[in-house]
């Protein structure tokens, strides 16, 4: 008694001394017996992700599959792997929830990387080599194996602390995305598997960020990869003659061109930001006559074509653009086709992105309340959420109307996907990992229907 007395009339800070002395304790406790939550060994598992070539177009997909299996297998979390497309096996990772009624949110990273120059990296792309400033190289640092292997660090640590999800959450390893995502996500969200696990929102990637805040996706341009072909009469390489395939196609590269710059500079006049108008980018050329010993100098081939990435914002008139490619950049009357690379057909590209699939990034959206706030909460923050400029998986998630965001924690970071010396800081990696921990907390404890039970009846009790 006497004791407690005592204790009470000690100050304050005190007991929050006390208090914090506690959990410094418990956390290392919770260290020594957990050694496989310290941030070296998140680190390490995250640099044997990397490891693993993964870059189309021959990606070493069951061993990335191993790996990823065995980290599930770990943390005694459900898994299942999927062959919709022969060697290309696609992981399904099951967190459940105490209430199966509630509809799941599925947390999606693809595994497979865009290929690298190796050559003219400062380090091996996959040998994840740690320089002194703690930046990590590797080809997917960025795009995306972090995001995979963050919601897995993620949900180790909140296993454990005890937490319990109250809603299912998924976790897919998906092959192909840096291709197409046909034999991937496209094949998984027309399955019946898909349609079993009833999802409610996806999270999927984004971008780096240089600045202090993270950036946060509703949209993305879709994608529209196009090869324009010149054709025209052979000759002589010292003729001078109209309406040969090289001249054909330069005039449209030209033109092309100048549609590109105009582009440009409303992003550069800060008019519009990048996704929110079209890009081209020529990226390659295919042209002239071939022998073993070279290509031959006297003659003007007939033929010539160029390949477009081109990006379309959902906001764009898409039907303009088309008519644009085939009247001006493609005209039949400068002897000259197109085909979409990806589509093959007007019609499936209409498809593809005639149905601007926008995620509401307000607070009509529970899911993107409870992201920002989950951010908020683990003392970070969100730029206004934008349109992606590239392409994503969430695409085809959108596009059966359901909410998707792009969201891939890393600030102070300089945007490197699809370049030479791809890094992330192993700081910010572990930073990340707490965000996730955060927004999955949050994801995995939201029940609408507690909700609104709730707000009914606080609007009872008015
Ligand atoms: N994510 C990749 C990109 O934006 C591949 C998407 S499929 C068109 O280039
Ligand atoms: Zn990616
Ligand atoms: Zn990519």
């Amino acid at each position: 008694m006497e004791s407690l007395i005592s204790c009470r009339t000690r100050p304050i800070f005190f007991l929050f001394f006390n208090l914090y002395f506690l959990s410094l304790l418990f956390t290392a406790i919770t260290a020594i017996q957990n050694p496989s939550s310290s941030s070296s060994s998140i680190i390490s598992r995250f640099q044997e992700y990397l490891r693993i070539n993964t870059a189309q177009p021959n990606p070493n997909y069951y061993v990335a599959a191993d790996f990823i299996l065995s980290q599930a297998k770990s943390l005694s979390l459900e898994s299942q792997t999927i062959e919709f497309v022969k060697n290309k096996p696609l992981i399904l990772i099951k967190w459940p929830g105490k209430n199966p009624n509630l509809p799941s949110v599925l947390l999606n990273s693809h595994t497979d990387v865009v290929p690298v120059e190796s050559q003219k990296w400062i380090h091996d792309p996959f040998g994840a080599h740690i320089d002194s400033q703690g930046n990590i190289y590797a080809r997917g640092s960025q795009d995306m194996k972090c995001v995979g292997l963050q919601y897995l660090e993620a949900i180790r640590k909140l296993k454990d602390s005890g937490f319990e999800p109250t809603r299912t959450i998924y976790l897919s390893f998906v092959p192909d995305e840096e291709i197409g995502g046909h034999d991937g996500v496209e094949k998984l969200a027309e399955s019946d598997v898909y349609k079993k696990m009833n999802v409610a929102f996806v999270l999927d990637e984004g971008l780096a960020s240089p600045g202090e805040k993270y950036r946060a996706f509703y949209a993305e341009r879709s994608p529209m990869w196009t090869v324009i072909k010149a054709t025209g009469a052979p000759g002589h390489g010292a003729k001078l003659y109209d309406n040969t395939a090289m001249e054909n196609l330069l005039k449209s590269i030209e033109i092309i061109r100048r549609f590109r710059a105009s582009q440009f500079d409303m992003v550069k006049a800060g008019l519009k930001a990048e996704g929110e108008v079209v890009s081209v980018n020529m990226v390659f050329l295919k042209a002239g006559t071939q022998t073993p010993t070279g290509f031959v100098m006297n003659l003007q081939p007939s033929e010539a074509e160029a390949g477009f990435d081109i990006r379309v914002p959902p906001t764009a008139d898409q039907e303009a653009l088309l008519k644009r490619i085939a009247e001006e950049w493609a005209p039949a009357s400068r002897n000259m086709t197109f085909e979409y690379g990806q589509f093959k057909q007007k019609q499936s590209v209409l498809d593809n992105f005639g149905n601007p699939a926008l995620t509401a990034a307000d607070n009509s959206n529970p899911w993107w309340v409870l992201l920002e706030e989950a951010v908020r909460s683990a003392g970070a923050q969100l730029e206004k959420p934008e349109i992606f400029p590239a392409s994503t998986d969430c695409r085809y998630f959108r596009r059966q109307g359901l909410p998707a965001i792009g969201f891939s924690p890393m600030a102070n970071t300089p945007i490197l996907l699809h370049d030479h010396n791809e890094f992330l800081n192993q700081a910010e990696y572990l930073k990340g990992v707490d965000i996730y921990v955060s927004i999955i907390k949050a994801y995995a404890s939201y029940d609408e229907h507690a909700e609104a039970t709730k707000e009914s009846s606080s609007r009872d009790e008015l």
